[in-house]
């Protein structure tokens, strides 16, 4: 049996493709990567938000699962929206890299520097910013790491504000010059794993072999939590919507919220239960975000982001 891969052809979608391929190997299942291009790394020009979340990086190679060109699509679990087209399905969650975002640059950075600015399209982390560092600006740089370095290095920004796992992937650990505290800048659902998505018809045994060998069951489980509580949320990445699982002492910690672009107003909340109701605890933790003034903060960015 050859497993054929789909994936993006940026670096860091084809280190987790070789990742994946390597995860395959140990099993003794070969395979093969093929490369994609998606409308998300076409359109440089726009941010995400604009372009609209949904699928962006991931409809193109959902075709090709579809048409049977590849058998998996190797994707970063914090890319894949809350819900998938019909047929589609995440088998698998590899362990989770360490979760917090990071800032690189070629300089030190002063969080007290009058006009810091610092490079992010994300919802999520300019809202964090308004609300622990009001004074701090951001731009969007858009475009693989590499390129976004250069950027920086030109002058665009004084940092790039990064997932720690995509910047630790890609060899930037010698650039990191701030590593934010997970428990305020609380990431992004799924930031730091990666998972693969199948399209249905793909055979049982193919599909407990490949589960057999790159699937975490932990991180799984903690991903299932935070996934559930996104699909009710219903955010892509353009809204600034956080969740953060663990397991802990035998039990799942669910940790998520939502906070409005100006960082005035945020929900957050935590719940605890046994590691295989994720998915209900974060349904529950959704009701609760979205009746304590989550669904008017929901609301306020929807109408913001209709008026862009
Ligand atoms: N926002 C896009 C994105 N999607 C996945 C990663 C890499 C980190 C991961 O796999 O969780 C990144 C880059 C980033 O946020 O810095």
């Amino acid at each position: 049996m050859k497993i054929k891969i789909g994936t993006r052809g940026s670096k860091l979608a084809l280190w987790q493709a070789y990742f994946v391929q390597d995860q395959l190997a140990k099993e003794g299942v070969e395979s093969e990567i093929i490369t994609i291009e998606t409308t998300g790394d076409k359109r440089l020009d726009v941010t995400i938000s604009k372009i609209g979340s949904k699928g962006v990086f991931t409809e193109e190679i959902e075709e090709q699962l579809k048409s049977g060109a590849i058998d998996i699509a190797v994707h970063s679990a914090k890319d894949m929206p809350s819900t998938l087209p019909e047929g589609f399905e995440l088998i698998a969650f590899s362990e989770r890299e360490q979760a917090h975002d990071v800032l690189i640059s070629h300089k030190t950075i002063d969080f007290n520097q009058p006009d810091l600015v610092l490079g992010t399209s994300s919802t999520r982390r300019i809202a964090f910013l308004n609300k622990h560092f009001p004074h701090v600006n951001t731009v969007a740089v858009r475009g693989n790491l590499q390129t976004r370095i250069k950027k920086m290095k030109s002058g665009v920004c004084d940092a790039l504000w990064l997932a720690y796992a995509g910047a630790h992937r890609m060899g930037f650990d010698d650039m990191m010059v701030h590593h934010f505290d997970e428990n305020e800048f609380v990431p992004a659902v799924g930031q730091g794993s990666v998972t693969i998505e199948v399209y249905r018809g793909i055979s049982d045994e193919k599909k407990a072999l490949i589960r057999k060998a790159t699937n975490h069951p932990e991180t799984e489980q903690c991903l299932l939590a935070e996934r559930s509580y996104l699909q009710i949320m219903n955010g892509g990445c353009s809204i600034p919507v956080y969740g953060r699982a663990r397991l802990e002492n035998g039990q799942l910690t669910l940790t998520g919220g939502i906070i409005s672009l100006d960082g005035r107003e945020q929900v957050s909340q935590t719940y605890t239960s046994s590691p295989n109701e994720g998915p209900e605890t974060g349904k529950k933790l959704a009701q609760y975000v979205l009746d304590h003034g989550g669904k008017e903060i929901l609301a306020e960015i929807r109408k913001q982001q209709a008026e862009d």
